[in-house]
């Protein structure tokens, strides 16, 4: 997690939450616009190819229809006509079949069509050809026409398609904006008929007719996909990145306020003294003395009161405030005992819980060093208690660490073993020189004989090591008896005495009896 130092905090609370929002917004701004720009290009590449799918099949059927009329050209018109009035009732888009003898209509389904009713081939009137140049799509008029050369050069055949609405309705975008355009020759036909006037189209493309006809079909759109026509006509992919970014903004400022706030709490709390330094007993199993305390920490809360370290030592641990938490808590320990430091038992353990992050650097020797000035006794062991939950890395810096802290006498003790990561191997990387074994094990003595065996096992490995142990959580006699008697070095627990005030630890009975006279 991210480690935060005061010094970034109010700079971090003002600005973090709109650093957030800009960032969610500028990629869900990304996100957005790529997202409608594939979804228009999709949609570009589909409308052109359906588009060209519709007008070859529009060409290649009249082109059929033109093959099976040619059996009409050749024979008399009052035997042609029925039959060609009959494909024109059929067929909803024709409106007229007429025969022509040199460009002149000798028979037509069309009673009143005169010889200028006839559309002329010329390179104006947008006529579709096809590579065998015997067949035409005209557009004359505003009608669709389509003209089959026979092979009698004289006689023709030309289908009246009726109005080139046919033509527009299959040129219809599907979407605004979209633009899709038939290219013949230099002419362009569009939903709304024939223009000349170019049109530019943005994420366009190109196709020539999939059977080698003579036209292109251009799809694409009049509009430029940015910011602004996003805002326009896409606002709903952009409504949704700005609540996004709301979000973001909200979140970040009552995560940043709550974290900030603890932080602060928290260093106050330091400064003003409110973190206070609690003992209890450990007890050499064999013969009931003490041989030691081990520090916790407790926040003397002037408006919640007593707060144990579950609550907050993970506060302090994710701000970087465990270090300076830990220092008030070496300072306050060693002063109380300064005032005995001539009347303390040899070999006195003094165990502090260490986290990982004041193990990144030799600040932690220096924090030890001090400490044993401060207390006046060169005699006290220090327990440097490390959990099992935070494994720590095996580095250069670690290693130098931990071979300084056992120059200076120090013990290493791996804290709720049995409960977290760690392989044998890591009691050898740090040279721990013994196991606290987490109470959840010495809570089972005597009932559950699953976590009786894994205690049985733990207690079997420190022997084999060569390490000693101290069982947590004592509360029973029957469970001190019993760790007794499977030879664990220490033990510590209710059953001793729960963890008091620093003060109030060296006026008990218990340090009292320990002390030279
Ligand atoms: N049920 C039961 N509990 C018992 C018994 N005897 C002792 N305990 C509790 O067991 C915990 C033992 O400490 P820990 O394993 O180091 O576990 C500690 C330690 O990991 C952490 N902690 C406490 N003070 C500090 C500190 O100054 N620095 C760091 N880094 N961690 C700390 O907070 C944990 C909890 O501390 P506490 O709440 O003080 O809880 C303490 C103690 O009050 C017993 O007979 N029965």
């Amino acid at each position: 997690m991210t480690r935060f130092r005061s010094k970034h905090f109010a700079v971090l609370r003002k600005f973090y939450p709109l650093f957030m929002s800009v960032i969610i917004g500028v990629v869900g701004y990304m996100f957005a616009y790529f997202y409608t720009y594939n979804q228009q290009q999709t949609l570009t590449v589909n409308t052109n190819h359906i588009t060209l799918g519709k007008i070859d099949n529009l060409y290649t059927s009249l082109r059929s229809l033109s093959i099976a009329m040619n059996a009409f050209i050749t024979i008399d018109c009052e035997v042609a006509k029925p039959g060609l009035q009959e494909i024109v009732t059929r067929l909803p888009n024709i409106r007229a079949i007429t025969l022509l003898k040199d460009n002149k209509p000798f028979c037509s389904t069309n009673e009143h069509l005169k010889p200028s009713d006839i559309p002329p081939i010329t390179s104006d009137n947008v006529a579709i050809e096809p590579r065998s140049f015997n067949s035409y799509l005209i557009l004359w008029n505003n009608q669709l026409y389509f003209k089959q050369i026979a092979h009698d050069k004289n006689m023709n055949l030309l289908i009246d398609v009726g109005h080139y609405q046919v033509l527009k309705d299959i040129l219809v975008p599907r979407t605004p904006f979209q633009v899709i355009m038939l290219k013949l020759k230099n002419h362009v036909i569009t939903e709304h008929g024939i223009t000349d006037t170019p049109i530019k189209l943005y994420q366009s493309i190109t196709e020539r007719s999939f059977r080698n006809y003579n036209f292109y079909v251009k799809t694409g759109y009049t509009v430029r996909l940015d910011f602004f026509s996003m805002v326009k006509y896409h606002p709903i992919p952009l409504l949704i990145v700005l609540f996004a970014s709301i979000i973001a903004y909200v979140l970040t400022h009552w995560f940043i306020r709550n974290v900030a706030n603890a932080y602060y709490e928290l260093q106050s709390a330091i400064k003003n003294g409110h973190i206070k330094a609690y003992a209890q007993p450990l007890i050499y199993s064999h013969s009931g003395q003490l041989s030691g305390l081990e520090i916790l920490a407790r926040w003397h809360h002037p408006k919640f009161g007593l707060i144990n370290p579950d609550t907050f030592i993970q506060v302090a641990e994710e701000t970087g405030l465990i270090i300076q938490l830990t220092q008030t808590l070496f300072k306050q320990v060693a002063t109380t005992l300064a005032d005995y430091a001539d009347r303390l038992p040899d070999q006195l353990h003094v165990g502090f819980n260490i986290s990982r992050e004041h193990c990144k650097s030799l600040q932690l020797v220096e924090d030890c060093k001090k400490f044993l000035v401060q207390a006046k006794n060169k005699t006290i062991i220090l327990v440097i208690e490390i959990t099992e939950r935070q494994l720590i890395e095996v580095t250069d810096m670690t290693t130098k660490l931990f071979k300084e802290l056992h120059e200076l006498n120090a013990k290493i003790a791996l804290d709720d073993f049995g409960v977290g990561n760690s392989n044998l191997s890591y009691l050898n990387n740090f040279a721990i020189d013994y196991l606290k074994i987490d109470r959840s094990f010495v809570g089972h003595i005597g009932s559950d004989a699953l976590s009786k065996n894994i205690l049985d096992s733990i207690i079997e490995i420190t022997q084999a090591c060569n390490i000693e142990s101290c069982a947590e959580g004592v509360e029973t006699e029957e469970q001190a008896l019993y760790l007794k008697e499977k030879g664990v070095t220490y033990q510590q627990g209710y059953y001793y005495l729960e963890p008091i005030a620093i003060e109030d630890f060296v006026q008990h009975p218990m340090f009292q009896k320990c002390l030279r006279p």
